[in-house]
């Protein structure tokens, strides 16, 4: 039996790559490599590499088969939440078309379980802090609203062919691993705390603050920033999970359950780096809700989670320890 991992080759599923292989999973990886990198499925794990996209049903139908696959972790999407309120129709055409068309595969190939990066976009302006998985979901961005639109198909799915699934809502991923080199490295960057410690290196002259009016304490916008290795455990759990248990469809927040803003991001990695950080600020981004925050504590009871490294200054310290070493990301 393996584990197939889409878009193993980015941030979060490198990782999540990393975590299944030290647990003695057998692992396949699919990447288009649009922003992944191949050099983040480490050569020491020893897993195949298959450069390919998830709407290429027949190639994946073969992959499925070739490696007895019974689980599928499906990160590989577009991601960024700006992007997609410029270009709505690549998030649906890529994360929803490309999501329907693996789960063809899967049906034909009779691989019927998967766990899924969903995100906290899906929830919009939540009525109460901390959100849980029930709360009202009318995502404010495109990006949010194909992620509920593909766990609304697994719903059907499960009903019409027995798809089990798994959605794992995730806030904020940031940090790196702690012992093997990989770490955050998207092109262009846009989330917040990899561009703080750019600012740190010297790569730009200041870290602009998008929009210091929201109605939060210091007026900048709050987020559930989760280590990105305690995500990868959380898929492996979440894998076991539907592994042991009856056909269903399951859904858990990730995040640590306390939010912080975007100044005291900022003054966690002053402190963390020992640099001064600039910042200035600019006008609010599209699309960005005031406030998210996880309660997370179904992950905790029903999958046995528990985060590793929820601490700020533990995720910012492993992620700015990354940066310092490969200050041009997988290029050096
Ligand atoms: N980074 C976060 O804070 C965050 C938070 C919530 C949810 N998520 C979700 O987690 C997942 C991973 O995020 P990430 O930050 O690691 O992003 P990433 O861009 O680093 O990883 C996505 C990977 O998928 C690949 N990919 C994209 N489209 C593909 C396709 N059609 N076929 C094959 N491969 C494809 C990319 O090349 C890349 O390697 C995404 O689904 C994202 O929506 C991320
Ligand atoms: O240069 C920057 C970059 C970001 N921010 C702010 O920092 C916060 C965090 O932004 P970012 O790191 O870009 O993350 P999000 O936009 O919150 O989105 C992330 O977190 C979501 C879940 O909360 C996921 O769904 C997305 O995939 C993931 O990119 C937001 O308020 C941004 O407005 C700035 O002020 N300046």
């Amino acid at each position: 039996m393996s584990v197939l991992v889409t878009g193993g080759a980015g941030y979060i599923g490198s990782h999540t790559v990393a975590e299944l292989r030290s647990a003695g999973e057998d692992v396949v990886v699919v990447d288009n490599l649009t922003t992944g990198h191949r050099k983040a499925v480490l050569d020491e794990l020893r897993v195949p590499f298959y450069q390919c996209d998830i709407r290429d049903k027949q190639q994946i139908i073969e992959i499925l088969q070739k490696h007895a696959v019974d689980a599928v972790v499906h990160f590989a999407a577009n991601s960024l939440v700006g992007e997609s309120v410029e270009n709505p129709l690549k998030y649906y055409d890529n994360n929803v078309a490309g999501t329907e068309k693996l789960l063809e595969a899967m049906v034909e190939a009779d691989v019927l379980s998967i766990v899924f990066s969903s995100t906290a976009a899906v929830y919009g302006l939540p009525e109460r802090m901390p959100i849980r998985e029930d709360d009202i979901k009318e995502p404010l961005n495109p990006y949010g609203d194909t992620k509920l639109a593909i766990e609304r198909m697994f719903r059907f799915a499960h009903d019409a062919y027995g798809l089990s699934s798994a959605s794992l809502r995730y806030f904020n991923a940031a940090g790196a691993h702690r012992t093997l080199p990989i770490g955050e490295d998207h092109r262009p960057e846009s989330h917040l705390i990899p561009i703080v410690l750019q600012v740190a290196l010297g790569q730009r002259s200041a870290i602009s603050v998008y929009g210091d009016d929201y109605e939060t304490e210091d007026g900048t916008c709050i987020r559930d920033y989760i280590h990105v290795s305690d995500l990868a455990s959380a898929h492996r759990l979440a894998v076991n999970y539907l592994r042991s248990h009856e056909s269903g469809v399951h859904a858990f927040n990730l995040g640590n359950g306390n939010g912080f803003s975007v100044r005291e991001v900022i003054d966690v990695a002053r402190k963390v780096t020992g640099h001064p950080i600039p910042e200035v600020v600019a006008p609010r981004r599209a699309g960005d809700p005031p406030q998210l925050v996880a309660d997370a504590s179904r992950a905790r009871e029903v999958l046995g989670w528990q985060p590793a490294f929820p601490a700020l200054e533990d995720i910012v310290l492993d992620a700015w320890n990354w940066h310092k070493e490969h200050p041009r990301g997988y290029e050096d």
